[in-house]
C-alpha cells in the first residue's frame, strides 16, 4: 500500500470499501449520530453478515453502502466506484449491474405477477430481453411454474424467492441481503439462505447479510458486528491477530 491510495489490485479484490463513515438524520435542531466512524472493506466474491442488536445501524450502514443514504462524512467505494462524490442519477446509473438489494418484507408490486415483477425494472434499465431474462431466473429460483401468479398468489418464501429472481436479474456483483429470513418460519427461511448462498456462488458475487441470526452468521466467510453506529468486532480481524 503507498499512502492512503490503493493500489489496483486492491481494489480489483475489494467489492465495497467504506472509510470513516458517519451518518446524521434527524432535523439540524436535533441531528441524530447514526454511524459514528465506520471502517470497512469487503473482499469481493466473499460472504459477511452484519451482526449486532436492534437499533445499532445495521440497516443504516447498508443504506449508505448502496448509496441508497449518502454518508454525512467519509467514503464509500462500490467497485472501486466513490459514491460518495456521485449526484442521484450517477448513482442510479453506477448501482445498476453492481448491486442486488433483498428486503425483509419483499417489496413486490401487487399488480404485477412474478414474472412482471423481475422483468419490469430490467425493462426499465433498458434491456432489450428483460422477459426473457427475467423466466431464467424466476426457473433459478424454484419458481418457473409460478411466474404468472401475483404475489397475493404466493407463500412467503415464494414471494422471497421471487425477491432473490429480482435482485439477481440485474446480474449484480453484490447481493445485499436485510434480515431476509425475517418474516420467514424457520424451514422455509432455511431453504431462503441456501438459495441466497447457491445464487451467490452460481454468480460468483459478494454476499452481505445484515442478521440477527449467529447461526446464519456463522455460515458466511466473515462475521462483523455493529453496537451504537459503530463496529465493535469482526472476525476477520480476530484471526487476524
Ligand atoms: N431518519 C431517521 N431519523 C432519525 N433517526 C433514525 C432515522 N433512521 C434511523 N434512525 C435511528 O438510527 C438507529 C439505527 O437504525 P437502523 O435501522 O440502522 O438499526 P438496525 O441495527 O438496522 O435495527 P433493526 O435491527 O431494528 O432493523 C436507530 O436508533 C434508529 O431509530
Amino acid at each position: 500500500m503507498h499512502g492512503t491510495s490503493q493500489s489496483a489490485t486492491d481494489q480489483d479484490s475489494i467489492a465495497v470499501s467504506a472509510r470513516n463513515v458517519t451518518l446524521v438524520l434527524g432535523t439540524r435542531e436535533a441531528p441524530v449520530e447514526i454511524l459514528k466512524g465506520v471502517d470497512l472493506d469487503i473482499d469481493r466474491g466473499a460472504s459477511i453478515a452484519i451482526l449486532g442488536a436492534s437499533g445499532s445501524g445495521k440497516s443504516s450502514l447498508m443504506a449508505t453502502l448502496t448509496g441508497m443514504e449518502k454518508a454525512s462524512g467519509g467514503t464509500v467505494q462500490v467497485a472501486g466506484i466513490d459514491f460518495t462524490s456521485l449526484d442521484e442519477d450517477a448513482l442510479a446509473t453506477a448501482r445498476r449491474g453492481r448491486i442486488g438489494i433483498v428486503l425483509q418484507s419483499f417489496h413486490l408490486l401487487p399488480t404485477m405477477t412474478a414474472l412482471e415483477n423481475v422483468a419490469v425494472p430490467l425493462e426499465l434499465d433498458g434491456q432489450a430481453d428483460a422477459f426473457a431474462r427475467a423466466a431464467t431466473e424466476l426457473e433459478a429460483v424454484g419458481l418457473g411454474h409460478r411466474i404468472d401468479h401475483y404475489p397475493a398468489q404466493l407463500s412467503g418464501g415464494e414471494q422471497q424467492r421471487v425477491a432473490i429472481a429480482r435482485a439477481m436479474a440485474g446480474r449484480p456483483s453484490i447481493i445485499f441481503a436485510d434480515e431476509p429470513t425475517g418474516n420467514l418460519d424457520a424451514a422455509t427461511g432455511a431453504s431462503i439462505i441456501n438459495l441466497l448462498f447457491e445464487r451467490q456462488k452460481a454468480s460468483e458475487a459478494t454476499l452481505v447479510i445484515i442478521t440477527h441470526d449467529p447461526a446464519l452468521a456463522a455460515r458466511c466467510d466473515r462475521v462483523v458486528e455493529m453496537r451504537d453506529g459503530r463496529i465493535i468486532a469482526d472476525s476477520i480481524a480476530a484471526a487476524a491477530a
